[in-house]
Formats: C-alpha cells, structure tokens, sequence
C-alpha cells in the first residue's frame, strides 16, 4: 500500500491522483485546490454507476484505486429536483444529454416549487485495499430558464439561494466560493491536515 508512518505524519509514496473524465471539474478543482493538496489527474471515464451519490462517488473511488494502484481522489455530482424527490440526482448526465435544459424546465412545469440543490460527493482512498473516504457538498437554490455561458452542464439552469445569478453567469472564483464542489473540498482538506499526509514529490 501505498503509505508509510513518518515521525509527524502519514508518507504518501505516491502523488494524489484525480480520476475523471470530465474537464470542467478538473479546473474547478485545480482553482479550488490550489497548492493545498498536490495532485495529478487522469482521465479516465469510469462506469456511470446507479445508486445513491455516496455509494457511487465510493465505488468510483474503489475502480479508481485499482487502475491507479494508489491513493485517488475522484467525485460524484448530482442535481436534484425537491418537488421531484432528487430527481435527475445522479442521473442528470442524460437527462441533459436527451432533453437539455429547457426539457429540465419544463419538468417542473407541473409544480410550483423550483427548489433543488447541487450535490456533490468526493471520495479518497489511499489505495485499492483501503475503504474510500467520503465528503458531501451541498448548495441549494433553485431551476431557472437557462442563462449564461453553456460551457458546462447544468450551470445555466441553476440559481444559488441568495444570489441573483446562475453558476453560468458567475464568474468562475466567485461559483468556487460557494459552490458544491467547494464545500466539498474544504472537508477534503481538512481530512488532509488532520491525517497528517505528507507528500513526496512527484
Ligand atoms: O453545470 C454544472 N456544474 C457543475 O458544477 C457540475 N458538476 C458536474 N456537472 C455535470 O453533472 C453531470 C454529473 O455526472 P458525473 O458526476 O458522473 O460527471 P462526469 O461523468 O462528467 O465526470 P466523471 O464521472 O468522469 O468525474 C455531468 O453532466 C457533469 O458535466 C456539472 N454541471
Ligand atoms: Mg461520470
């Protein structure tokens, strides 16, 4: 495995790896990270697994670990409807791809409440024989008619409570204050500190 006790912490003999296929989220977490927890990233399209965002975003990690044969960091998303009890949830990937966004819309046209919240699990393993770790981020808002760039998923659509624009028409630094994915990642890298993971160099 790919750990050793050091006198003041936890030596990762290899470098974090961030699995995913997808490039948004990669520069998201890039600009959220920073230099706090070094990483490398690989892309690699894992199996979109069914269940609930925690089950997936540790399965992912446990196929992650294997391929990488060291410690991973990789993460699940989901958008979820209150007046649709979570759905799209984790199966928003093809809801976008049939019906785009208006198609969301309109599947709240048969109810007054607009309310949903982005949800976002990442999971840490520190390798393939470890259980996976997993941090849960969550912003509510609401379903709009779609505004702004449309360069990645769903941020058109998706309003944040106490915000008079949509993740799309944010600009990037102010969605990564607040978003999912933040939130997330700040109980990544508090898991770090407390851990204690030193890093080798990569
Ligand atoms: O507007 C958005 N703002 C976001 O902040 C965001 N985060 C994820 N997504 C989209 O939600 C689906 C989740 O599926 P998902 O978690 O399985 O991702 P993915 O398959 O693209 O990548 P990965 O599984 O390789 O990491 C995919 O359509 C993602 O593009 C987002 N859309
Ligand atoms: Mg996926």
């Amino acid at each position: 495995m790919a750990v050793a006790k050091a006198a003041s912490g936890v030596l990762l003999s290899r470098p974090v790896t961030f699995v995913t296929g997808n490039a948004k989220k990669l520069e998201e977490v890039r600009a959220i990270l920073g230099q706090s927890i070094p990483f490398q990233s690989l892309k690699l399209d894992l199996p979109e697994l069914q269940g609930e965002p925690e089950e997936i975003s540790k399965e992912k990690a446990r196929l992650a670990a294997v391929e990488v044969n060291g410690p991973v960091l990789v993460e699940d998303t989901c958008l979820c409807f209150n007046a649709l009890k979570g759905l799209p949830g984790t199966y928003y990937l093809w809801f976008l791809q049939k019906i785009g966004h208006e198609g969301l819309n309109n599947l709240l046209m048969a109810y007054e409440d607009k309310s949903a919240y982005a949800l976002c699990a990442f999971s840490f393993a520190l390798g393939p024989d470890v259980e996976p770790i997993t941090f849960l981020g969550k912003t509510p808002g609401m379903i709009v008619p779609a505004r702004g760039p449309n360069d990645f998923g769903w941020d058109p659509i998706f309003q944040p409570d106490g915000h008079e624009q949509t993740y799309a028409e944010m600009a990037k630094d102010e969605k990564n204050k607040i978003s999912h994915r933040s939130k997330a990642l700040d109980m990544v890298k508090s898991h770090f500190v407390e851990a204690g993971y030193i890093f080798q160099d990569k």
